[in-house]
């Protein structure tokens, strides 16, 4: 499958929750490829976590932040790279992840809902109705997600590792057809 690949990027979008950080290493351990997840790249470049981002200078700089690390991260290949839930908003993100394959995980809102009720790693989930915060930002984005090259929909009780592997055995159904020669021969 990574040769069938030639090293394209694959890129997991999604809500938050929706396991792209998880499933993301299961599928680069599976193909032989790098995982990659831009918010850890984040974290590391600032030095801060992405509570603190949000808190010290807002979802405008951090999305900002988000866009220069996609940009540098494109340029590499065979990679598996895990984004966060919020990098479909920027229409220019867009660009870049067209460089690779793009796969929503999509995840119903009463799963997400039972992953993060505990967790307090996402600030826009903090302070408030946690499910209907994840409708609303779904109402919001599902628009965005549906332009992905490939749509999973991802049942409650499926392992991280069965979605990657399903994952891979679909690439073949998406996968983009070579760039015409240059040669004018
Ligand atoms: N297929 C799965 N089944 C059960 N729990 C999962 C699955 N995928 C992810 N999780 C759990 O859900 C939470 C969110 O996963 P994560 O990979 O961080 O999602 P994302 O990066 O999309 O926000 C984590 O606690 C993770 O262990
Ligand atoms: O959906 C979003 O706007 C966000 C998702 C998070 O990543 P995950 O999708 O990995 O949780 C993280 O980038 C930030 O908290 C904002
Ligand atoms: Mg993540």
């Amino acid at each position: 499958m990574s040769s069938l690949l030639k090293g394209v990027n694959l890129y997991l979008i999604g809500m938050m929750g929706a396991g792209k950080t998880t499933v993301g290493q299961e599928i680069a351990r599976k193909l032989g490829y790098r995982f990659v997840d831009t918010d850890a790249v984040i974290a590391q470049f600032t030095q801060k976590s992405i509570n603190q981002l949000f808190a010290e200078v807002g979802e405008g700089e951090f999305r900002q932040i988000e866009s220069k690390i996609l940009a540098e991260v494109c340029a590499y290949t065979n990679l598996a790279i895990a984004t966060g839930g919020g990098i479909v908003t920027q229409q220019k993100n867009w660009s870049y992840l067209r460089h690779g394959l793009i796969v929503w995980l999509d995840v119903p809102t009463d799963v997400l809902y039972q992953r993060l009720a505990e967790d307090n790693t996402r600030p826009l989930l903090q302070n408030a109705d946690l499910l209907t915060k994840l409708q609303l930002i779904l109402q919001e984005r599902r628009s965005l997600y549906k332009q992905a090259d490939l749509h999973i929909s991802v049942s409650a009780n499926e392992t991280a590792s069965q979605i990657a592997a399903r994952i891979i055995s679909e690439i073949p159904t998406v996968l983009k057809p070579d760039p015409p020669s240059s040669s004018n021969t």
